[in-house]
């Protein structure tokens, strides 16, 4: 109950549907106690003393009372669906909502798969307890107190003689709960496993085909599919044990009635009709337990989930505004990016960067070189607020950046990395994306200076051909120009070049770099690269290894240095005196 406590808010709001689901549950059961009744004074009433004239009265009243219990069922179904149905769409959305609110800190970890069965199987299962499952479950305590009366009523001593056998019942109802919750809980995660499988295979069959390991991920699905099966099998069986057993304990009441009252029937202390009345009622009340099993499965089944669900909602949020965070205005905002003394490590690491101190007053352009791992990316990520700095500070005009609207600081922020991300829509949509109001005009101008406009209309759709995911039908060379031109239209006062142009070749580059310098005008830009001619133009080039600075200049003055910059440039260059020549006169 402590779950269905704290998921309160999701269905705090629907009590109409609440009470409705429950009340009218609970009125077709009594209108349903009614029937037996209906049946003793039949037998008693009627037939015995042969009073015919009364059974059509007596068989229209039956006809009655299932119109009314059916029309309360039918009520009960309207508004548990209802009930069901609109908590799950909140707790969907909000957790959706959540999803987008996590910092990168969690999806360095997350597993997309889990996190899909998360939004979708255990929403079911909640979705069916709250609508149906609880009202079931409280129903089955009313049927026993309000069958149990009855029954009391007809004759107290045949009831408490025929319950005998229900505390067995009831002990096996919970030894059954107690030994399948677990059986529920490893089924969830062994389904989370199989999701993540197939989510991992579809999103990297380039790599799996290329490597020819279909049969690896065939294996590696069989044995999550093997678990997933051992779990199923494993609540099956019990199930299979424990209701044979319920049934026989429920099915010793019946014996026992059928003995002790049969025998009172027999000797007259008890009417044939008030029998069968009490035979009747003997379900209501070994029914529920009976069906306690499955109402208690219905149960597991939502706890189990309820906990994973409840699990992702209350994962902490690294990043957020603190106090009152100052939003950024693009219009007056400069660009002056300072890094003062900034030490970081990723959880568990140790520090990616140590002692940074970076000064890049509006518009200069800062260059990033170094092998990989020196910590390049991670300077910008913490510009961008995806961690927080554990030691020292980033400001950006002179405010440091845990103080700024995290949204706003990143609306000014335009990155272009290394892997685009393109979403299935067309590529004007992925152009414009997050940008409202934008021109045709724009786009296009923006694609030109990506130099991504001649590709694109040469394709049938031109602007409105529809990308497959993650932009699959375009070469690297061209998604990187997409995001490019998306850059451009975002209009940003930082610019974040992650080896924005590793993957088109040397000449595209350069052309691309013309380009650079109009969307750099005015911008202060951070430009990571392995290749010298991306960034010998730079106001300053920081050279990085193992997360500290071991060179910083132009590139005049650390080319003529001695030292990790003049051997890249070497190794770059000496091949190709001409590219030099070519990557010089991009400065001009
Ligand atoms: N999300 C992360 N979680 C944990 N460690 C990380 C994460 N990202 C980077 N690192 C680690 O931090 C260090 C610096 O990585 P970073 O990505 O900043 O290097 P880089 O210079 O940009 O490398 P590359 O040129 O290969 O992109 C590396 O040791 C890397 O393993």
């Amino acid at each position: 109950m402590e779950i269905l406590r704290q998921l309160k808010r999701f269905y705090a709001s629907e009590k109409k549907f609440i009470v409705g689901t429950i009340l009218f549950l609970v009125l077709a059961t009594g209108i349903g106690l009614v029937q037996p009744y209906l049946v003793s004074y039949l037998i008693d009433s009627v037939i015995i003393p042969e009073n015919y004239e009364l059974v059509a009265p007596v068989a229209l009243s039956v006809v009655g009372v299932v119109c009314l219990k059916a029309l309360n069922q039918f009520l009960h179904g309207f508004c548990g669906g209802r009930l069901g149905n609109r908590v799950a769409t909140k707790m969907r959305n909000t957790l959706y909502e959540k999803l987008n609110t996590l910092s990168f800190q969690y999806y360095d970890k997350a597993k997309t798969g889990d996190l899909m069965s998360r939004l979708t199987a255990d929403l079911e299962a909640i979705r069916n307890f709250i609508g149906f499952g609880l009202a079931q479950l409280l129903n089955v305590f009313f049927m026993v107190v309000l069958g149990g009366t009855m029954m009391l009523v007809l004759n107290w001593k045949l009831t408490l003689i025929t319950l005998l056998p229900v505390p067995l019942l009831l002990f096996l109802a919970f030894r059954f709960e107690g030994q399948i919750h677990p059986i529920f809980r490893e089924t969830r995660k062994a389904m989370s496993n199989l999701t993540t499988a197939v989510q991992e295979n579809i999103t990297g069959v380039r790599t799996v085909k290329s490597y020819a390991q279909e049969d690896f991920e065939v294996n590696k699905f069989s044995e999550r599919s093997e678990q997933f099966r051992s779990n199923q099998i494993e609540a099956s069986t019990k199930w299979a044990t424990f209701f044979p057993m319920m049934e026989t304990a429920a099915n010793l009441c019946v014996i026992v009635l059928f003995v002790v009252g049969g025998i009172m029937v027999i000797n007259g202390g008890f009417s044939p009709g008030n029998f069968v009345a009490f035979f009747s009622l003997i379900w209501y009340i070994i029914g529920p337990m009976w069906g306690l099993g499955f109402h208690i499965n219905n149960y597991t089944q939502f706890k189990a989930s309820g906990e994973r669900v409840l699990t992702l909602l209350n994962e902490p949020i690294h990043i957020k505004n603190e106090g009152k965070a100052l939003k950024l205005d693009a219009s007056s905002t400069k660009g002056d990016v300072s890094f003062n003394d900034v030490t970081f490590n990723y959880p568990d690491k140790k520090p990616a960067i140590q002692n940074i101190s970076i000064n890049a007053p509006a518009g200069t352009v800062i260059g990033l070189l170094g092998p990989t791992g020196a910590g390049k990316s991670t300077i910008i990520q913490l510009l961008m607020r995806a961690y927080d700095v554990k030691h020292g500070s980033i400001t950006v005009d002179g405010v440091n950046v845990k103080d700024l609207d995290v949204q706003s600081l990143r609306s000014i922020i335009s990155p272009v990395f290394q892997e685009t991300f393109l979403f299935s829509a067309t590529i004007r949509d992925n152009i414009a994306y997050g940008i409202a109001n934008v021109t045709d005009e724009q786009i296009v101008e923006a694609a030109k200076l990506a130099k991504a406009h001649d590709f694109i209309m040469e394709m049938p759709l031109g602007y409105d051909t529809v990308v497959g995911e993650r932009g699959m039908g375009l070469s690297g060379g061209q998604k990187q120009r997409i995001a490019i031109a998306r850059a451009f239209i975002k209009n940003p006062k930082i610019l974040i070049l992650d080896d924005a142009t590793s993957a088109v070749d040397m000449e595209t580059e350069h052309e691309i770099q013309a380009g650079f310098k109009q969307l750099m005008a005015g911008r202060t830009t951070f430009i990571i690269a392995h290749r010298i001619s991306s960034l010998r133009f730079a106001d300053e080039i920081i050279v990085l290894d193992q997360g500290h600075i071991v060179q910083r200049g132009t590139h005049d003055q650390l080319v003529h240095q001695p030292g990790p910059y003049r051997e890249t440039y070497k190794i770059q260059f000496a091949d190709f005196p001409g590219e030099l020549e070519v990557a010089a006169g991009q400065k001009e």
